[in-house]
């Protein structure tokens, strides 16, 4: 049995998570903790998942990585200097592997690699990503990394500026600018996360949507990590795309 914790046990996500766990069969549950006092009760799980918020992730990250306590991270809010962060931790602290991923839902990274392989072939991709409005972070965590696959994408295949002769703009009309690629950020009652990724050229364009419907679907993705994550062959693994056979 995989001995589990959870941060984040009360939330959206780790409430699921929480029942993810003692659901399955080969995982078992240590404790669900919901602020960063309640630690120590995960003290002995093999692997903890955090789903908590941007602000208290990184503190997180640094205790169980320092108490040798896998990790499969599904918060958001991770860019560069944070990750070299992660990596610093793990260089001065032997043990454990740290697994973080913007999106779990098996179909999202199925559609994040669709729209990496569609780019090249487009002169203009844009993203509109459309969460519940409880959500603290804009654009989400699967929108930035789309961006940034998409725009490698892009640059490995030399592809030209995207067209846009936009020069008088009401600030925010044109969305954000992740990696050189417009991201537009709709909060929306009723909805839960979902992204379209809009592709165009002469005459045709290419519209690739996900739609998460509930939060049950990041399930399999979690629990594929939780299983995963401590033989995984790199210290710290970004996305669930390896696991899938995707890279
Ligand atoms: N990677 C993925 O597939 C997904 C990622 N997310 C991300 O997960 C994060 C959480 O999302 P939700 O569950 O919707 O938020 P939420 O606000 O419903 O839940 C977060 C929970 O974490 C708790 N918390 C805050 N600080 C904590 C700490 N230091 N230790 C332990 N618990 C702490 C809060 O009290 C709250 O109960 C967000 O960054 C969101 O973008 C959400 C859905 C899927
Ligand atoms: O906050 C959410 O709800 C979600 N967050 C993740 C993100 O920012 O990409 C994953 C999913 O979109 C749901």
């Amino acid at each position: 049995m995989i001995k589990v914790g959870v941060f984040g046990a009360q939330g959206r996500m780790g409430s699921e998570v929480v029942k993810a766990v003692q659901g399955a069969g080969d995982t078992e549950l240590v404790a669900g903790v919901d602020t960063a006092e309640e630690r120590d009760a995960v003290r002995g799980a093999d692997v903890v998942v955090d789903f908590t918020h941007p602000d208290a992730v990184m503190d997180n990250l640094r205790w169980l990585i320092e108490n040798r306590v896998h990790a499969v991270v599904g918060t958001t809010g991770f860019d560069d200097a944070r990750l070299d962060r992660v990596r610093e931790l793990l260089a001065a602290n032997p043990g454990a592997n740290v697994l973080i991923a913007p999106n779990f839902g098996i179909a999202a990274v199925l559609m994040m690699s669709f729209a990496a392989k569609a780019a090249p072939y487009f002169e203009s991709t844009e993203i509109i990503e459309l969460h519940h409005p409880n959500k603290a972070d804009a654009p989400s965590g699967t929108a930035s990394r789309t961006a940034e696959l998409v725009a490698a994408a892009r640059e490995r295949a030399g592809s030209a500026p995207m067209p846009d002769a936009t020069t008088a703009e009401v600030p925010g009309a044109r969305g954000a600018d992740v990696a050189g690629v417009r991201v537009h950020a709709l909060r929306i009652t009723g909805m839960i996360a979902h992204q379209e990724v809009v592709f165009g050229t002469h005459g045709e364009t290419l519209r690739i949507r996900h739609d998460s419907m509930n939060r049950e679907s990041f399930m399999p993705g979690v629990l594929l990590g939780v299983r995963r994550v401590a033989g995984l062959p790199d210290r710290l693994t970004l996305g669930l795309e390896p696991l899938l056979g995707l890279d």
